[in-house]
């Protein structure tokens, strides 16, 4: 989901793996000259966002050794997962109030699904726009290979909430998460599967 922390444990992850390190968003703003994010979606529509987000995919899913940060919306058409799935997907599960939390801190100008047009209180505002979403496509999120749950690691790591969870942290569970599903892939492969 948007805020997650894809790009910032994405790019600790690509550091530790020694690959490369991409962002969906970037690229598909370098693929229509610089045109931001939150511009695409005003000047032509979330429809052509989401074709290009598409093609970035397909064009990532045939590079080796990198960690793509993509878009939280990729996961709602099924023709990214056939792309997505040429690699290993993790779904950094963070709770919505998180989300709102960290969003309403840093605004939503660069988020166009989110921007507040409403002069009520920027959390509350991103956590109704967040619960929305949510709705719509979270259990896409699902189809991940591997899911990281903050609350999960708070648990445990005896941290009251999520808010003390450091991207590092965050980084190592996923590569634990990863780890996981490797050897699950391995022991289908032994048992015939
Ligand atoms: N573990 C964390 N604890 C607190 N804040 C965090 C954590 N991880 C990321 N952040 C902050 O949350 C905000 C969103 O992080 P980031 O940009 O990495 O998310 P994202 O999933 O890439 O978002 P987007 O979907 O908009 O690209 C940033 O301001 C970042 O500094
Ligand atoms: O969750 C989403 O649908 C989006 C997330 C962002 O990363 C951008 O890809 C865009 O703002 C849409
Ligand atoms: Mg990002």
């Amino acid at each position: 989901m948007m805020g997650s922390g894809k790009t910032t444990v994405g790019k600790i992850l690509s550091g530790v793996l020694g690959y490369s390190f991409f962002d969906c968003d970037t690229l598909i703003e370098q693929s229509v000259d610089g045109t931001s994010v939150a511009e695409i979606f005003k000047l032509y529509g979330e429809g052509f966002f989401r074709e290009k987000e598409t093609e970035v995919l397909q064009k990532l899913s045939l590079m080796r050794q990198l960690v793509v940060s993509t878009g939280g919306g990729a996961v709602t058409r099924p023709i990214n997962w056939r792309y997505m799935q040429k690699g290993i997907s993790v779904w950094l599960d963070v709770p919505l109030e998180a989300l709102a939390q960290r969003i309403a801190a840093v605004g939503t100008d660069s988020r166009p699904l989110l921007h507040q047009c409403e002069s009520g209180d920027a959390y509350t505002e991103a956590l109704n726009r967040l619960s929305t979403l949510w709705e719509e496509r979270g259990e896409a999120y699902a189809n991940a290979n591997a899911r990281v749950s903050l609350e999960n690691i708070a648990v445990k790591l005896g941290h009251k909430d999520v808010s003390s969870l450091t991207p590092v942290t965050i980084a190592i569970e996923a590569l634990e998460q990863i780890e996981g599903f490797l050897k699950e892939e391995d022991d289908m492969a032994i048992a015939g599967y």
